[in-house]
């Protein structure tokens, strides 16, 4: 919460100063590459800085000074007739190109971009602006790392849709200029306020002693034939009939003078260090002489603009739909407490009911995320605790601090509880994070206002009834009638199905499905838009599917990802099954409403460690998936359980052509009603010293379909690694067992 509001705060107020620094800069950013562009380049040792000077001077007698710009351009100031001029030369002729005249756009929009046209104030506030810039990129990659769950998913693919994911996607791509433009810039203004030492600019003093001979000519003298002219930054000339005055030489090692009769090297001082480190801040944030770098840094500010949209719309839209609570008092004055854990939002909208149901009962309420448990609630007799369970029974994103926070929680002597848990029986770890909260809290030795209840799908009717019985307990008119706005979905229609199974009981189909392409605009094809169209979903995913006539959405695991063109799932007709009833009688073309929700729990981890995938019935459907994604052909075996190799053997042809082309290493089918008689667990069994030098060696287990088989490969797998002195537990908790079970 903290790492976002110091990425989103500054970033939504700067937002302005911040494009305006960007795009100017990407202006400049053309700069080197156009002064390179129009820049004639001998190659190294080719003209010396005698030469080029001797050639100047043969064309402009009046020279007065050459300067090698960053870029690699010559340009001559002179003196012609009384009238000064300055031109771009030819350095291997010395002819005038050009009268240099830098550009006035260009000008203005470097005041525009280093001052916003202000000065010193202006200037101020552009430095200031590279540290809100530093701080904006570093909360961002933090955010961006918790996000995609560490360091090195940084470079895999992104999921999600919309703003958030044009966000995080350009982010990724700039966020190594912008660190460095942000970083360079923030350096430049530090210097030029005196909040860092300046380093000591000081050249050498003009020499004691000049030959004072006749100046011979400037194409013969030795110091400057030493001088490729790709190491010259400056030369002056001396005042025409001076004979004490001497050229005053600037190059990438030092500055030093010449004397105009000898040709002599008289005094030379090497560049300090810290000027060299100067030098190089401002190149890298000018990109001046290496136009390739100014090229990129000018790409990657480039997505400031749209950086700062997609981030304000993506933060209009959490505060929007974590809508600040009306009425919440202090924790200091609140009667009632009410935390959320949440990880969509959805429990949300229950706590909000609840909330102003026990307003309307004359109680003051605080509300809050339950990460936000402070350590003790002074005046209140009431805590609610509304939570959802994600993952594998594990904490929801706003709940995921509360069980450490909970050791520094004083409950007082007065403060009873109430835990409401949100989960879907679907999974087998139903509300499994609310009954944990729940013990936790009895352990403390908070006594309860009610046990605990546990709500399935978001039922209205449940909250509800559940409002009825605290009402009672509490003593106070509790009315709560909250009814849950169903998931946004989108049109999804079929157009290919595989059927099998009948003839052994078991009919489960291969549905694949298409967004319906009805009623979807251009650009929402285009982008993608979060309303009307999916997000992006992986294999192990879920399909949200609302049954006609049912009140709650079923969900089927994704057997495909966005890039295989479909929304494949696999699906087992059961029996009085009202949502798997619905989906068998589809024919082709027919439509219904779905919806994505991400499991990223499920599915197997990056990295060449082995990957063990077992399964039964349709539960092969998001393994088939995983291993259709194996690209890189890591180590992947499939154990999988049917009824009949002639009636129910899902994916066979596919399966067959994995093994060829090696993105399936070995197969394995158990079938229950063939001769062998076999599970899928005998198999396992069968190969147990596979199995277990494979886990030794860090391969993952993930495992698909109905409890009962999920139970039974359990066991044998606690036998199998028992050796190992660890159980399926250990695994689980390492991340190497992963269950998606119904
Ligand atoms: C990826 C995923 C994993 C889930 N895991 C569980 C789970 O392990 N146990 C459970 O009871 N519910 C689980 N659920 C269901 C959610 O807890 C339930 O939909 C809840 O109402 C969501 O509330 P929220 O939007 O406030 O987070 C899961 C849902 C999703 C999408």
């Amino acid at each position: 919460m903290m790492l976002r509001k110091i990425h989103g705060l500054p970033g939504l107020f700067a937002a302005i100063f911040l494009m305006t620094l960007a795009v100017t800069g990407a202006i400049l950013s053309l700069v080197p590459a156009m002064d390179r562009a129009a820049t004639l380049i001998p190659a190294a040792g080719e003209v010396s800085v005698a030469e080029l000077a001797g050639r100047v001077v043969d064309h402009y007698p009046g020279a007065e000074q050459i300067v090698r710009g960053a870029s690699g351009g010559v340009i001559v100031y002179y003196n012609r007739d009384g009238q000064p001029g300055a031109d771009l030369v030819n350095p291997l002729t010395g002819e005038g190109m050009a009268p240099y005249e830098p550009s006035a756009f260009f000008i203005w929009i470097k005041d525009l971009h280093r001052s916003f046209l202000l000065d010193s104030p202006g200037r101020m506030l552009a430095g200031l602006m590279a540290v809100v810039m530093l701080l904006v990129c570093i909360s961002g990659t933090l955010l961006l790392v918790r996000r995609t769950g560490g360091w090195r998913a940084l470079l895999r693919p992104f999921t999600g849709s919309g703003s958030t994911r044009i966000h995080a996607e350009l982010a990724r791509f700039a966020i190594l200029g912008l660190l460095l433009s942000a970083l360079t810039g923030g350096y430049m203004s530090a210097l030029r306020f005196g909040l860092l030492p300046e380093p000591p600019e000081t050249g050498p003093t003009f020499p004691a002693e000049v030959s004072g001979g006749q100046p011979a000519p400037v194409a013969t003298l030795a110091a400057l034939s030493d001088i490729d002219l790709g190491e010259l930054r400056e030369l002056v000339f001396p005042y025409p009939d001076d004979r004490q005055d001497a050229y005053s030489l600037t190059t990438s090692e030092g500055a030093g003078f010449v004397d105009q009769a000898t040709g002599e090297l008289l005094k030379f001082q090497p560049r300090a260090a810290a000027s060299v480190f100067q030098k190089w801040m401002v190149r890298l944030h000018t990109g001046e002489g290496l136009w390739w770098l100014g090229l990129v840094l000018g790409a990657t500010a480039l997505t400031v603009p749209a950086l700062s949209l997609t981030g304000i719309t993506v933060w209009w839209r959490r505060r929007r739909s974590s809508a600040q609570l009306a009425n919440n008092v202090s924790i200091s004055r609140a009667d009632a407490i009410i935390l959320v854990g949440s990880e969509n939002n959805a429990t949300w909208g229950f706590a909000r009911e609840l909330q102003s149901g026990l307003n309307k009962a004359g109680i003051q309420v605080h509300c809050s995320e339950m990460n936000a448990l402070a350590e003790t609630y002074p005046q209140a007799s009431m805590l609610f605790i509304l939570t959802s369970t994600y993952g594998d029974g594990d904490a929801p994103a706003s709940a995921r601090r509360f069980m450490s926070r909970l050791a520094y929680f004083r409950g007082g002597e007065t403060l009873r509880y109430a835990v409401l848990g949100f989960g879907d029986k679907q999974f087998s770890t139903f509300c499994q994070f609310a009954l944990e909260v729940d013990a936790a809290l009895a352990a403390k030795g908070l006594s309860r206002i009610h046990k605990i209840e546990l709500i399935d799908r978001c039922s209205g009717t449940q909250f509800n009834q559940w409002g009825g019985r605290i009402s009672e307990l509490i003593g106070r008119p509790l009315s709560l009638s909250y009814e849950p706005l169903p998931p946004a979905t989108v049109t999804l229609e079929l157009v290919e199905r595989a059927d099998y199974g009948v003839a052994v009981q078991a009919p489960t189909s291969i549905l694949r499905f298409r967004q319906s392409r009805l009623g979807r605009s251009w650009w929402q094809a285009f982008f993608k838009a979060s309303r009307g169209s999916l997000p992006d979903f992986e294999a192990g995913d879920l399909l949200g599917v609302m049954p006609p006539g049912g009140h709650s959405p079923r969900l089927y695991s994704l057997a495909s990802s966005t890039s295989d063109g479909v929304i494949e799932i696999c699906v087992r007709k059961q029996p009085d099954g009202l949502c798997s009833g619905f989906l068998h009688q589809l024919k082709r073309g027919d439509r219904i409403e779905g919806f994505i929700r991400q499991n990223p729990g499920f599915r197997p981890a990056v990295g060449s460690a082995p990957v063990i995938l077992i399964g039964a019935g349709a539960g092969i459907g998001p393994l088939t998936g995983f291993i259709r994604k194996n690209t890189r052909r890591n180590p992947m075996f499939l154990y999988w359980g049917g009824r009949s190799p002639q009636s129910d053997f899902l994916y066979q042809p596919e399966l067959g052509c994995y093994l060829e082309d090696h993105r399936l290493t070995g197969l394995n089918t158990a079938f229950s009603r063939s001769v062998e008689h076999a599970y899928v667990q005998d198999k396992l069994m069968e190969d147990q010293v596979a199995v277990r030098q494979m886990i030794e060696r860090g391969a993952q287990i993930l495992v698909c379909g109905g409890r009962g088989m999920a139970s039974g490969v359990r066991l044998v797998l606690d036998e199998i690694v028992r050796p190992l002195r660890i159980d399926v537990e250990t695994l689980r908790s390492r991340g190497q067992y992963l269950e998606d079970v119904y």
